[in-house]
């Protein structure tokens, strides 16, 4: 396939398999990576996402069989990054809780990397969202972490040195560190979130005593086959690196990947395939029950990232006060809203829209959502419908940015929300 002849697109199944795919017959060498002359005079070069003695469940790298080597630009010089970057210690991060409206919407032209803006992060991860009315003509990479990307409106077809993707809101997709893209829009605007993950690649999890099938299932991810460009032009290459975004002049397209084999590639899912567990006698579980992917860290049981979302289900749970309970956790969360409404939350948090509960912050459903809540009939399952939220978590704080504490979208009585919550306790009355 080339890039130009896009439709319908072509993908394979399974999480991090050592796929295999060529746009050309014949253009994979057989039975070695680096042959001494490639099939249609193509260079072969290694991409590698991990170190090269990561042992071997967990080492990821790909061939590549392209036009030019990727080495083939002219010098990188800073360019002006204005709202992305990696500074997490811009102002200080209050332990308040805090909630976002959606970003406007772009009236100037803004591509998708011009569309970033900064909310916040730690060691483990950035988080970012974007507003976007214009397709790429330069093309990026992010040398500083693996992108996972949350549509929230508007179709996107990310076009990468290893094939093309389409994702829609409700489905994700992973763009591994390095690997040059363009983001392509639909005619309308797009919006949506962007978590930089600085950690050890994204995984499933292990699903313990749930066994061998459930929650994001292998063969529903899908990785690109194989398309590239063969055109030549004056051309940008934006790096992002070092917290910092660099361009180079570049006299080529970069996506001129002829063949390409490994396990290190772009990924897209859709989160309405999740299989979601839960409680089908008492109580509401931990959100753990709701990952989609994790970040582990050197520190078993416990992620840099999780990804976790909050699906439409059913709610079966008796004499069980449903919607998520009260708490203070160790995790900070950081929740966006890609669809609907959701359970804990009665107003406010909008598609499109964030919150922010960091590390021992108290929060937990609204008044109104617990008055309702506290009186609902629990012998009745109830579905939660038109939904689809979902959570970046981490075990470091999430510290804020100054845009995301100055923005015009941060909600200053998201607090009220929990005021209304009146004392019941009678001590005369069990
Ligand atoms: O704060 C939230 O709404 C996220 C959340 C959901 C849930 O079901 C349990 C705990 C939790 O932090
Ligand atoms: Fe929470």
């Amino acid at each position: 396939m080339t890039l130009n002849d896009r439709q319908p697109l072509q993908y394979m199944s399974g999480f991090a398999n050592e796929f295999a795919t060529e746009a050309l017959p014949g253009a994979l060498p057989i039975g070695r990576n680096s042959p001494q002359r490639a099939a249609y005079g193509l260079y072969a070069e290694q991409l590698s996402g991990t170190a090269f003695t990561a042992p071997r469940h967990s080492n990821r790298r790909s061939w590549l069989y392209r036009i030019r080597p990727a080495a083939v630009h002219l010098p990188f010089e800073p360019l002006p990054s204005g709202a992305l970057h990696n500074r997490f210690d811009e102002v200080a991060t209050p332990p308040n809780q805090l909630r976002w409206d959606p970003l406007p919407l772009p009236t100037e032209p803004t591509d998708f990397v011009d569309g970033l803006v900064t909310m916040g992060g730690n060691a483990g991860c950035a988080i970012h969202l974007y507003a976007a009315n214009r397709s790429m003509e330069r093309f990026f990479y992010d040398a500083d972490a693996e992108l996972l990307i949350v549509p929230q409106q508007g179709t996107l077809t990310i076009a990468t040195e290893l094939g093309v993707l389409e994702v829609e809101p409700q489905e994700i997709v992973v763009v591994p560190r390095g690997v040059r893209f363009q983001v392509h829009l639909h005619g309308e605007a797009a919006r949506g979130y962007v978590c930089e993950n600085f950690g050890a690649l994204l995984r499933l999890p292990d699903l313990g005593v749930i066994g061998s099938n459930g929650l994001a299932n292998p063969r529903d991810f899908q990785t690109p086959v194989a398309a590239y460009e063969d055109r030549e032009g004056d051309f940008e290459l934006v790096a992002k690196f070092d917290g910092a975004l660099w361009r180079a002049r570049i006299g080529h397209s970069p996506l001129d990947v002829v063949a390409w084999h490994g396990n290190y590639a772009p990924y897209k899912y859709d989160l309405r395939r999740f299989n979601t567990f839960g409680s089908i006698s008492y109580d509401h579980p931990d959100p753990s029950i709701f990952l989609v992917l994790q970040a582990p860290s050197d520190t078993p049981g416990v992620d840099s990232l999780d990804f976790v979302i909050f699906p439409p289900r059913w709610l079966v749970a008796e004499n069980t006060f449903r919607p998520p309970w009260f708490h203070r956790n160790f995790a900070s969360e950081f929740m966006g809203l890609i669809h609907g409404a959701y359970d804990a939350k009665a107003e406010g948090f909008v598609p499109g829209g964030a919150s922010l509960h960091n590390r021992m912050s108290g929060h937990g459903p609204d008044a109104d959502t617990f008055e309702k809540a506290s009186r609902s009939d629990t012998t009745q399952p109830h579905r939660v419908s038109d939904t689809m939220a979902f959570m970046f978590e981490t075990p470091e704080l999430i510290r804020v940015s100054r845009h995301a504490l100055e923005s015009a979208q941060l909600q200053h009585e998201y607090f009220r929300c929990w005021q209304g919550l009146e004392k019941h306790f009678d001590p005369t009355r069990r």
